[in-house]
């Protein structure tokens, strides 16, 4: 279980987090729906070490992660712009996590394998990052986060700069792999569509507050998050007919 409380972050007089709290249990994909601007990217640097709050904890399983240096925290950032060495192969770059931890080589090698397969990146497991398309690096970005199955994988708008098609196939891969392997994330968005789809909870920020919702259709339901206004806009378009705003 990942518990926040009271996470409180300013920068001057510009309160960024404001009195975030959550609880998010093993396993489960929380979706944060906001606006840009209303904090999400700090939030989810702050749980991975990459800022300090000015107040607040961050728990996993009972133990503070407050003075856990970010290589120990293991709560994995992946950013929009998947950051990949680009002098090492798609293969190194997954196996990377593991060679650090110093994972038998014959381990690493099995493993790897496994994920490229997973990723359909086999093909290119010799290639270059720079060889790449935007989403195939961010499919290496993504099984090399998941491989050492971190604590929490914090993910930050990572499809949004995919073509339409390419994106919905890695939210199908994401939510397949996340089954699979039981992992606990958050997902960070501002599309509502893929909010819904990924999510198996539900928040919504907006000026540094984050409202956790107590079941999905409490976050339909709200009026602030836009949701329901947009799948009426969706649901016209598909039925042809005028959507009454
Ligand atoms: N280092 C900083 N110094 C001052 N202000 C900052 C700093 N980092 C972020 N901010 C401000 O904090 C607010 C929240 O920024 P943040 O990056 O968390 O937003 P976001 O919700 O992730 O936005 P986006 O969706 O555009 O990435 C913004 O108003 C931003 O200008």
């Amino acid at each position: 279980m990942l518990t926040i409380q009271n996470l409180h972050k300013a920068y001057h007089t510009h309160t960024v987090l404001d009195q975030v709290s959550l609880e998010l249990p093993q396993g489960q994909v929380l979706a944060v729906l906001g606006r840009s601007g209303c904090g999400k990217t700090t939030l989810l640097k702050a749980l991975a070490g990459l800022l300090t709050p000015d107040a607040g904890s961050i728990n996993w399983a009972g133990q503070s992660m407050d003075a856990v240096p970010p290589r120990e925290r293991e709560m994995v950032y992946l950013f929009q712009e998947p950051l990949l060495f680009p002098h090492l192969t798609v293969f190194e770059n997954i196996a990377y996590g593991l060679r650090v931890r110093k994972e038998a080589e014959t381990h690493v090698q099995q493993k790897v394998a496994q994920m490229l397969q997973e990723l359909e990146l086999q093909e290119h497991a010799q290639k270059k990052p720079a060889q790449l398309s935007g989403g195939q690096r961010q499919r290496v970005a993504f099984g090399r986060a998941i491989i050492f199955l971190p604590r929490v994988l914090l993910l930050d708008e990572p499809f949004a700069s995919l073509d339409a098609q390419t994106r919905a196939t890695m939210q199908r891969l994401f939510l397949r792999l996340a089954r699979k392997y039981g992992i606990t994330a958050l997902f960070v968005t501002h599309d509502v569509k893929e909010s819904l789809l990924v999510g198996d909870r539900f928040a919504y920020m907006a000026a540094g507050k984050l409202q956790v919702y107590t079941s999905r259709e409490a976050f339909i339901a709200d009026p602030q998050t836009g949701v329901r206004d947009e799948l009426a806009f969706w649901s016209a378009l598909e039925q042809q007919t005028p959507y009454q705003p």
